[in-house]
């Protein structure tokens, strides 16, 4: 378990994580969120042991041991600044790590040949690093991060720079890591990729917490159920009042509505009243995504910031 207790970072004059406090369970993938310049990538340092905090506590303990950060025998990390060496070749960057963590040669032949072919990198092994294309070479990263099968994984932007084919390889590579037993703490602007991940997720903005906990609990009770529909209108309107009042309708174009269902209402209730207003052509869910909870959290947590700061001028 690894448990955060009201950190602090502060760099001069910039508060870059303030008071955190959060657990992360063993076997969990847990997923940092946070606009830029809120506090991710400071946070993780701290994690990995790279900095010290000014305040607060870092506690993980793993069998009877304790530690104030994630010590490197149980760590894989990819590091925000990315660093493997352009000159050598794809398997002698991957041998370098591997060899540093202790790995066994005939363990690294068999993971490394694993992994790369899980990134379609077979055939790259023995090419220089630099003659990669940058996602790529990411892909490398993330192999010799992993290698020596670690406890935590942590890693500072692992969907960056790719494109949506490897961004989803990377989603069933975290997920394998969970499955071997790994935990893993990601930080991630890609919410998509987060919301098909994540057990739990913290989200961050200016150094503080403003989401925390688990992300499906998140999802449910952030919204109520909205539904799109197409139709093919019978009559303008009119039926339309048989849904106002139970639901709240929208009427967005002269043939698709936006119906909003109360926390406990079904679309067995719906279903009916629906025909009555013509040929429904096309249902879809648009309740919310933690990419809108995401930015609606972010924005009333600015406002707030920004009113008690005036407050304070206020009062000096
Ligand atoms: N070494 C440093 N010296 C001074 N200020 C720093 C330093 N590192 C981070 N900061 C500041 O601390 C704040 C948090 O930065 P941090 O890099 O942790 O954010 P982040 O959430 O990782 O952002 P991004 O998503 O852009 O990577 C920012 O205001 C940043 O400018």
């Amino acid at each position: 378990m690894l448990k955060v207790n009201l950190l602090e970072k502060h760099y001069q004059n910039v508060t870059a994580v303030n008071g955190l406090s959060f657990e992360v369970s063993p076997g969990e993938i847990f997923a940092l969120l946070g606009p830029n310049g809120a506090g991710k990538s400071s946070l993780v340092k701290m994690l990995v042991g790279f900095t010290q905090p000014d305040s607060g506590s870092i506690l993980l303990s793993d069998s009877s041991e304790s530690y104030t950060s994630i010590p490197s025998h149980l760590l894989g990390y990819l590091p925000e600044d990315r660093g493997l060496y352009p000159e050598k070749t794809v398997k002698q960057n991957l041998e370098f790590f591997a060899t540093l963590q202790g790995v066994s040669k005939s363990d690294f032949e068999e993971r490394c040949a694993y992994w790369l072919d899980k990134f379609s990198l077979t055939s790259r092994v023995d090419e220089q690093l630099k003659a990669l294309s940058k996602g790529n070479q990411q892909k490398v990263q993330l192999i010799s991060a992993v290698l020596h099968q670690p406890k935590w994984v942590i890693l500072d932007e692992p969907f960056s720079g790719l494109d949506p084919i490897n961004q989803e390889l990377v989603v069933q590579f975290l997920a394998e890591l969970k499955q071997q037993g790994m935990t893993v703490i990601l930080s991630a602007h890609q919410m998509a990729m987060v919301e098909k991940l994540a057990d739990r997720v913290l989200l961050l903005n200016q150094g503080s917490a403003v989401i925390y906990g688990d992300l499906e609990d998140i999802l449910l009770a952030k919204q109520a159920a909205v539904i799109h529909v197409r139709y093919t209108p019978d009559q303008p309107l009119g039926p339309l009042d048989n849904l106002n009042g139970q639901y709240t309708v929208e009427l967005i174009k002269a043939n698709q509505l936006l119906i909003t269902l109360q926390k406990d209402q079904t679309l067995n209730e719906l279903l009916p009243l629906l025909s009555e207003i013509g040929n429904v052509v096309e249902l879809k869910n648009q309740s919310q995504t933690l990419h809108t909870i995401y930015l609606n959290a972010v924005a009333s947590h600015n406002s707030e910031s920004s009113n008690s700061a005036v407050l304070d001028e206020g009062k000096s």
